[in-house]
C-alpha cells in the first residue's frame, strides 16, 4: 500500500501541472497553484489547462488554489514548478511554516546568483538542504502526462527524503530513480537546455544529422566540465539527468529551448520568439548565466559562448558556426 501525502503544486506550467495531475491519479491529495485568473476560472471549470498543457483532462481528485500559502501550508510535500526567473519572488510571497519536503522541477540557474532552484529554496524558504530534493530526467510533460512510459531521476543529500519522493511519484508509467548527486542533476537539467538551442540552430541551418550528434557528445563534454568545477559527480553526466535529457531535448520536437534554436536559424529574432511563447525556454536565461560562470570559473565552453553570442549579441548562426569549427585543432579528451 502506497503512502498518501497531502501535497502542495506551486505552478501550473506544463510540468507543474503535469506531475500534479500524476501525484493526484498516485492517490495523494493534491492542492495546484495557478497563478493566471483566467486560468485559474478555466481550469476549475473544465479541469483542462488550455494554456500549458491542451487536451488533458486532469483527475478529478485535483484541488487548485489562487494563493501560494494556502498551497505549500501544512503540506508533507511542496513540489516547485516555476521558471528560476519567477522562483525566488514567488516563494518569497510564502509566509507559512514550511512542514515537509520540498521538490524542485526548474531546470536552470539563476542569472545574478548562479543559483541553483535548490539553493533558491532551501535559502528562501529557510529550511535545510537535506529536506530538498530536485527532480530530473528526459521528461517532457505531454508525454508524461499521456501516460508514456517515462524514467527520471529524484537527488537530494538526504537518503530518505529521496527515498520518501521516489515512492510518492513513481508509478507503473513513471519509473523514479534516486541520486545523493543534487548538484549534477540540477546542472545537467540546466545545461541541457543549452545544447538543445544549439541543436535547433545547428537542424534549422540543416547541418546535417552527423553535426547535431557531434553536438551533443561535444555538448556533454562542457556540461562536464563545468559541473565538475561545481561539485557534481562524473557518474551523472552519463544517467538520465545528464545524456538521458540533453539527448531528449537536442533532438526532440517538443522541446520548447529546441525550438528557440530552429527560429532563431530561420532569422527571428530572440525578443519576438520569447515574445511569442507563453511558456518558458529556459535554456535563453541559463546561456547567460553559464555564460558569465563559465568566465568566473575559467572553464572553457565553446558551444555556450557562441549560443550567448547568438543570443545575446547578435551573431549570426553561420558565423558561430565558423568560430566553433575553426578553433585550434586537439586530441579528444572527454573533459577537455
Ligand atoms: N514542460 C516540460 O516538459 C518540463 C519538463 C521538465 C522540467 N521542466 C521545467 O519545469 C519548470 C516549469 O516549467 P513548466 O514547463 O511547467 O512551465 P511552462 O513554461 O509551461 O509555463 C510557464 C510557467 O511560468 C509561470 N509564470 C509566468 N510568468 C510568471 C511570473 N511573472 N511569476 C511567476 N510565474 C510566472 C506561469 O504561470 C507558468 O506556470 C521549468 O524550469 C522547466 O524547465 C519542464
Ligand atoms: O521543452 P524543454 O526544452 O523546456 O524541455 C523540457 C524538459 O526539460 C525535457 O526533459
Amino acid at each position: 500500500m502506497r503512502k498518501i501525502y497531502n501535497i502542495g503544486v506551486l505552478g501550473a506550467g506544463s510540468w507543474g501541472t503535469t506531475i500534479a495531475n500524476l501525484l493526484s491519479i498516485n492517490g495523494h491529495n493534491v492542492v495546484l497553484y495557478v497563478r493566471e485568473d483566467e486560468l485559474f476560472k478555466e481550469i476549475k471549470k473544465t479541469r483542462i489547462n488550455n494554456i500549458y498543457l491542451n487536451g488533458i483532462k486532469l483527475s478529478e481528485r485535483l484541488k487548485f488554489s489562487q494563493d501560494v500559502n494556502e498551497t505549500a501550508n501544512k503540506k508533507d510535500i511542496i513540489v516547485s514548478a516555476i521558471p528560476v526567473k519567477f522562483l525566488r519572488d514567488t516563494l518569497k510571497k510564502i509566509s507559512c511554516n514550511i512542514e515537509g519536503v520540498v521538490i524542485s522541477l526548474s531546470k536552470g540557474i539563476e542569472n545574478e546568483t548562479f543559483c541553483r532552484p535548490s539553493q533558491i529554496i532551501g535559502k528562501t524558504l529557510g529550511i535545510e538542504i537535506d529536506r530538498v530534493a530536485a527532480l530530473s530526467g528526459p521528461n517532457f510533460a505531454k508525454e508524461v502526462a499521456l501516460k508514456l512510459p517515462t524514467a527520471t531521476v529524484i537527488a537530494s543529500t538526504n537518503k530518505e527524503t529521496a527515498i520518501l519522493t521516489q515512492n510518492a511519484f513513481s508509478n507503473s508509467y513513471f519509473r523514479v530513480y534516486t541520486s545523493n548527486d543534487i548538484a549534477g542533476v540540477e546542472i545537467c537539467g540546466a545545461l541541457k537546455n543549452i545544447m538543445a538551442i544549439a541543436s535547433g540552430v545547428s537542424d534549422g541551418l540543416n547541418l546535417g544529422d552527423n553535426a547535431r550528434a557531434s553536438l551533443i557528445t561535444r555538448g556533454l563534454s562542457e556540461i562536464s566540465r563545468l559541473g565538475l568545477k561545481l561539485g557534481a559527480k562524473q557518474e551523472t553526466f552519463m544517467g538520465l539527468a545528464g545524456i538521458g535529457d540533453l539527448m531528449l531535448t537536442a533532438t526532440g520536437s517538443l522541446s520548447r529551448n529546441r525550438t528557440v534554436g530552429l527560429r532563431i536559424a530561420k532569422g527571428e529574432k530572440i525578443k519576438v520568439i520569447l515574445e511569442s511563447m507563453k511558456m518558458v525556454p529556459e535554456g535563453v536565461n541559463t546561456t547567460k548565466s553559464v555564460y558569465n560562470l563559465s568566465k568566473e570559473k575559467n572553464i572553457d565552453m565553446p558551444i555556450t559562448n557562441e549560443i550567448y553570442k547568438i543570443l545575446y549579441e547578435g551573431k549570426k548562426p553561420f558565423d558561430a558556426l565558423k568560430d566553433l569549427m575553426n578553433r585550434p585543432l586537439k586530441a579528444e579528451n572527454y573533459l577537455l
